[in-house]
């Protein structure tokens, strides 16, 4: 098969683990006769510097001309803030910012699926700060809403009545709470047949909203059992009772926060793989977690969320099951031969810099 692959390397650790995701995935095409063609996209705070734009408009068509997009995150909170002209530090409106980069996919190819998958690997249970009776459970999908809620909604910052104030509205629409609710039975539907949809109905009118129609939704999927959960319960929960839960529903803010807390329990944000998926098959495909600015450089990242990513590409969007199924086992076997990189915090194992560990694992396909 030929597919086409848009790549935007982005900031921090985003190129040093973009880069191991393509080695392997070439190891992919070499091994099961497949041709991957690459087009690069500068992205992020690499795009503001070297165009003064996070994202080109032909930069956009460029990736949504492609089969799927592989991103490494962007942003970099050293380079967020700048001084103006009297010595005062400014703050750039969203519009200016990095993550320009990113919302733009997510929203402009309406990639409203962003599913985050979070479980302990068994050769790391002992790198999660759960006790290992209580993380040995733990194997989840956060799905996240992805291209509405407070991120998008009507947003100011400005003086009223002499005082800086900001504000940000979170806004849903019963259409994309659907479409929404769909996925996570689907998703359910070939799991544990559990969806539990976190909200905050108490506080929120969207989470009333979400209620109405996520039960309208379960009504056609009885085989699920479908809960609802307050999203400050469902935190506790997740690091007291993890392996309670199998399809987490949240909307774009709450998943957002979950993802990163289920994969913090499950032992490292260096093992976060996460798609973003629309209606049309494709997809962009990152880690879940950010550009690690504090690691960044210094060849020492985990690349194995970004791999995964590329992993959830191949199954999700490229519909190449056995490939998936390849760079996950080759993942598996990589830890059961004790190789970790400096974010693994078990006892023992080889420590791999961020690109031997990327040639263990394509050597391991
Ligand atoms: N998808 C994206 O483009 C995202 C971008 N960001 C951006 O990233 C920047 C940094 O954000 P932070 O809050 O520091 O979150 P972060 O996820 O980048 O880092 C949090 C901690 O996790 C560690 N970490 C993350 N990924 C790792 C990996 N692959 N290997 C080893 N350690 C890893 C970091 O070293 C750090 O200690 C910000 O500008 C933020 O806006 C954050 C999340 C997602
Ligand atoms: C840069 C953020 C807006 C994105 C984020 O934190 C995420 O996608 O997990
Ligand atoms: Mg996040």
């Amino acid at each position: 098969m030929e597919k086409k692959i848009a790549v935007l390397r982005g900031d921090g650790i985003g190129p040093e683990v973009v880069n191991e995701s393509i080695k392997v995935l070439e190891r992919v095409a070499q091994k099961f006769g497949h041709t991957f063609h690459y087009y690069d996209i500068i992205g992020g705070v690499a795009g503001l510097e070297a165009y003064g734009d996070a994202l080109r408009p032909q930069d956009y068509e460029l990736g949504r001309s492609c089969d799927s997009i592989l991103f490494g995150s962007v942003g970099d909170p050293r380079k967020y803030t700048f001084t103006g002209a009297n010595g005062t530090k400014k703050y750039p409106s969203r519009k200016e910012a990095a993550v320009k980069a990113l919302a733009s996919f997510r929203r402009g190819m309406e990639l409203f699926a962003n599913i985050r998958p979070a479980k302990v690997y068994p050769q790391l249970i002992q790198a999660s700060p759960l006790k290992d009776t209580v993380a040995r459970e733990l194997d989840l999908i956060v799905l996240r809403e992805n291209t509405a809620g407070i991120f998008y909604a009507g947003k100011y910052r400005k003086e009223i009545g002499g005082e800086l104030t900001a504000c940000d509205e979170c806004v849903y629409t019963w259409s994309q709470i659907e479409r929404h609710a769909r996925c996570a039975f689907d998703l359910a539907m070939g799991r544990k047949k559990h969806v539990t949809m976190v909200n905050k109905p108490n506080a929120m009118e969207t989470g009333v909203l979400w209620q109405t129609v996520y039960e309208k939704v379960a009504e056609e999927y009885p085989e699920v059992h479908y809960e609802t959960m307050l999203i400050d319960g469902c935190a506790a929960r997740l690091v007291s009772r993890p392996g309670y839960f199998d399809v987490i529903a949240a909307e774009n803010m709450f998943g957002d926060i979950l993802s990163d807390l289920a994969n913090s329990a499950a032992g490292s944000m260096g093992i976060a793989g996460s798609g973003d998926i629309g209606s049309e098959g494709k997809g962009l495909y990152e880690c879940a977690g950010g550009s690690a600015p504090d690691i960044a450089g210094q060849n020492i990242a985990n690349p194995i969320a970004e791999i995964l990513s590329a992993a959830l590409m191949l199954r999700l969007s490229f519909h190449m099951t056995v490939e998936a199924d390849a760079i996950e086992a080759a993942i598996v076997k990589v830890l059961d031969d004790g190789y970790r990189t400096g974010d693994i915090m078990t006892p023992g194992g080889k420590r791999l810099s961020c690109s031997d560990m990327g040639d263990a694992i394509s050597e391991a396909i």
